[in-house]
C-alpha cells in the first residue's frame, strides 16, 4: 500500500493538477485547456468560453450538423461519422468541451438528466444492489423504483448524510452507490470523499455515481473527489435558460465510457445536434450566471432567516453541514428551501409571488418558486415522503439572475399577502407555525 501523502505533497499535487505539463493531458478536445504547451491550465471560467473547431469557414460557434446521415468515401464506410444516433460533429464538440470542464476523460451527451441516469443504470444487472439516499430527486426515486420492481435490482435507501449507514449497507453485491449533494429538496450534504473511499475499500467493483445537477461543474467536481461517474441534468445550470432538455455523463475510465456509449448508440438517446448547439452556447455563460445566482440566493436565504423562517441553504452558517459542504464545494449554489409549518400558508405564499414563477426545475436565469411535495417530488408517494421526513409545507426557491431587490420585494409582498409575516413601518414580523412571532427591523 502506498504511504499516505504529507500535506505538502497533497498541496503540490493539487497545484500541479491545474498545470498542463504535457501540453494537453485531457481528452481530445475542441481546444486545449491552454493554447500554450506547458502553460498553466486556464481557470474554469476561461475554459467554459474557450473553444475552437476545425470549421472550414472558421465559424466562431460550432455549426449545427442537422443531418441524420453522412456520406462515406468508400463502399466499406468507415468515416468518422455515418449516422447521428452513433455520432454527430456538433454533439462530439459539446462532449469534448464538457469532458474538459468536468475534468473527465470522457463525456457523453443525452436527451435529459433522467436519460443520463437510465444510461448509467443499464450498467446494472438483476441481483445487483444499489445504495442511495433517502432524500432524492423524485424522478431518480421513480427510476430506481422501476428497476427494483421490474429489473431485479435491489435498492437500499439509507441516510446518505451518515457515512456509517452507507458503510453498513455495502455488500459484495453492491454495484452502485448513487449520491446527490446537496439533496433535492432538503438540501442535505453528502460526504462524497468518505463515501467513495469506504465504498471502494469495501467493494472494489462498486461504482460511485454522483448527480451533480444542484451545483454544476462550476462549484463541484465529484470525479476529483473519488466518484467513478458524474452526471447532470443539462436542463438546469449547464444550459441555464430552460429552453432545452439535456443530460451529461462524465467518467475517467475509458472502458466505462465505452459501455455507456454502447447504450447510447443502441437506444438512440444521444442529444440532438440542435440541442447540443444550444447547450454548448448556454454553458459558456455558466460562470457569470452562477456567480449572480449564488449571490442573490445568499441574500434571499439571509432575508428569510432574519425573519424567523427555517431556511435550508449551505451558504448559511446555520446549515448543520456547513463545514462539510465547503470542504468539497466552491460555492453554495442557488437552490434553497424554507418551511412555514403550514401547508395552506405555503400554498398562499407560492401563489402570491409574481416575479417568482411557479415552476419545477432550477438553474435557469429566471427565479422559480415551488412546493416540491406537490410538484417535483409528487411521484414519491405521501407515505414514503412522510417516512423520509419531507415536510409537506416546504417551499423551494430556485434563484435566478434578476435584481435581488426586486426578488426580495416580490417575496416580501407574497409573504405579507399570504399572512406569513406582518409588516409595519418599523418592523417585519415572521409568523412562525407554532403561532410565535419573531421580529426584525424592516429591511
Ligand atoms: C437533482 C436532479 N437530477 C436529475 C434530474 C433530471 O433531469 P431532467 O429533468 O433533465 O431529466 C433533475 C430534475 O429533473 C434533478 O433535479
Ligand atoms: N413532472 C415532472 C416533474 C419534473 S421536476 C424537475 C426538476 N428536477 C425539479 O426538481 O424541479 C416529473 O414527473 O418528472
Amino acid at each position: 500500500m502506498a504511504a499516505p501523502q504529507t500535506p505538502a505533497q497533497a498541496s503540490k499535487k493539487a497545484l500541479l493538477s491545474r498545470v498542463d505539463l504535457d501540453g494537453h493531458a485531457l481528452p481530445p478536445s475542441p481546444a486545449p485547456s491552454s493554447p500554450h504547451p506547458g502553460a498553466r491550465r486556464y481557470a474554469l471560467a476561461t475554459e467554459l468560453v474557450y473553444t475552437d473547431s476545425k470549421d472550414q469557414y472558421g465559424a466562431s460557434s460550432i455549426p449545427i450538423y442537422q443531418s441524420a446521415t453522412f456520406k462515406q468515401t468508400s463502399s466499406s464506410g468507415g468515416n468518422e461519422y455515418d449516422y447521428t444516433r452513433s455520432g454527430n460533429p456538433t454533439r462530439t464538440h459539446l462532449e469534448r468541451h464538457m469532458a474538459k470542464i468536468m475534468n473527465a476523460n470522457r463525456a457523453l451527451a443525452v436527451g435529459s438528466g433522467m436519460g443520463a441516469l437510465d444510461v448509467i443504470t443499464r450498467l446494472l444487472k438483476p441481483g445487483d444492489e444499489v445504495i442511495t439516499g433517502d432524500d432524492l430527486y423524485g424522478g431518480t426515486n421513480r427510476l430506481l423504483t422501476y428497476l427494483k420492481n421490474n429489473q431485479g435490482v435491489i435498492v437500499h435507501h439509507v441516510d446518505s448524510t451518515n457515512v456509517d449507514r452507507v458503510k453498513e449497507a455495502i455488500t459484495d453485491k453492491t454495484a452502485m452507490v448513487l449520491l446527490e449533494t446537496p439533496t433535492n429538496p432538503l438540501i442535505k450534504i453528502v460526504d462524497i470523499v468518505s463515501i467513495a473511499r469506504i465504498s471502494h475499500e469495501a467493494n472494489s467493483k462498486a461504482l460511485v455515481v454522483v448527480d451533480n445537477t444542484m451545483l454544476s461543474p462550476m462549484l463541484l467536481n465529484p470525479l476529483d473527489l473519488g466518484a467513478d461517474i458524474v452526471y447532470e441534468s443539462g436542463t438546469k445550470y449547464l444550459s441555464g435558460h430552460h429552453d432545452i432538455m439535456a443530460g451529461i455523463i462524465a467518467c475517467n475510465n475509458p472502458e466505462l465510457g465505452d459501455k455507456m456509449y454502447f447504450t447510447i448508440n443502441s437506444t438512440g438517446c444521444g442529444l440532438s445536434p440542435n440541442d447540443s448547439f444550444l447547450l454548448m452556447r448556454g454553458v459558456k455563460t455558466l460562470a457569470i450566471r452562477m456567480e449572480r445566482q449564488q449571490s442573490n440566493a445568499q441574500r434571499i436565504a439571509e432575508y428569510l432567516e432574519e425573519h424567523g423562517f427555517k431556511v435550508r441553504y449551505p451558504g448559511l452558517k446555520s446549515h448543520p453541514q456547513y463545514d462539510l459542504h465547503w470542504s468539497m464545494a466552491r460555492g453554495a449554489g442557488a437552490v434553497l428551501s424554507f418551511e412555514t409549518q403550514d401547508v395552506a400558508l405555503s400554498e398562499r405564499i407560492v401563489e402570491a409571488a409574481r416575479l417568482w414563477g411557479i415552476s419545477v426545475s432550477f438553474g435557469c436565469v429566471n427565479s422559480l418558486i415551488s412546493m416540491p411535495c406537490r410538484m417535483s417530488h409528487a411521484s414519491i408517494d405521501a407515505k414514503t415522503r412522510q417516512e423520509r421526513q419531507m415536510p409537506e409545507d416546504i417551499i423551494r426557491l430556485c434563484v435566478g439572475i434578476e435584481d435581488v431587490e426586486d426578488l426580495i420585494d416580490d417575496l416580501r409582498n407574497a409573504l405579507i399577502q399570504a399572512g406569513a409575516i406582518t409588516f409595519t413601518i418599523d418592523d417585519i414580523h415572521a409568523k412562525n407555525v407554532d403561532g410565535e412571532e419573531s421580529s426584525s427591523s424592516a429591511a
